[in-house]
């Protein structure tokens, strides 16, 4: 997989007049497993969706593979073909099916996918995928969530509280899937509450007062 430079310097988020990140400064590598925790509000959601380019930044700089992105362009293009990204409330469409889900991003990008069914197979969902996801349980839906978010090949997955919605068991099925996407060279993010997945990151941030900091 090619390589990955994603550059945070001095990002600067507020709604109105509450400031939720301040001066946000993190470097981001192809490899890298990073946790972000924080407590409830602390802006860890604005943090991803601000990585995960579905928000805008108020100032500061986003360099994504060395070009500074400016920040009232639409990076829908980027987004799509860079960054995958795992919602903790999954965000499928109820009205279509495991399979329709999962390609919703390849209707706006016809360049290299990974194929369905070696996708569905590894996720173990190959046989929901004509079943519509409003019947799935929480751990099936995520699992789409993750081949949706796999299916373009993404340099980057951004999850957002992947597992907070599951028991025991889907928690550990979703955090080997993310661990494998990590081991063939995709670079990953995670919101977590749960000290044992943050275990799993190379490097842990805390969010507090809308400063950034490195755990030790
Ligand atoms: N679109 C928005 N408009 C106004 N305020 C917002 C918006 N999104 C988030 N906020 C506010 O920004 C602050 C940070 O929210 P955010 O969702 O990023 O926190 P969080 O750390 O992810 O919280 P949680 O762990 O509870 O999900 C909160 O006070 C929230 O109310």
């Amino acid at each position: 997989m090619s390589s990955l430079s994603i550059d945070l310097q001095n990002i600067n988020k507020a709604y109105d007049k509450r400031v939720v990140l301040k001066e946000i400064n993190i470097k981001i590598a192809k490899n890298d497993y990073i946790a972000i925790v924080g407590k409830s509000g602390s802006g860890k959601s604005t943090l991803m969706n601000i990585l995960g380019l579905i928000e805008y930044w108020d100032d500061g700089i986003y360099s994504f593979n060395g070009t500074s992105l400016v920040k009232t362009e639409d990076h829908w293009k980027m987004r799509l073909e860079k960054i995958g990204f795992i919602f903790q409330n999954y965000n499928l469409i109820p009205s279509l099916t495991c399979k329709e889900n999962i390609l919703v991003p390849t209707l706006y990008y016809k360049g290299k996918k990974q194929d369905l069914d070696f996708l569905a197979h590894q996720l173990d969902i190959f046989d929901l995928l004509d079943t519509s996801v409003s019947v799935l349980s929480g751990g099936e839906k995520q699992r789409v969530a993750i081949a949706r978010a796999l299916i373009l090949n993404p340099q980057i997955i951004i999850a957002d509280e992947p597992t907070g919605n599951l028991d025991e068991e889907n928690k550990d099925i979703v955090l080997k899937l993310i661990d494998d996407a990590h081991s063939r060279g995709c670079a990953v993010v995670l919101i977590t509450h749960d000290a044992n997945v943050a275990r799993r990151a190379s490097r842990v941030y805390e969010l507090k007062g809308g400063y950034l900091h490195e755990k030790d």
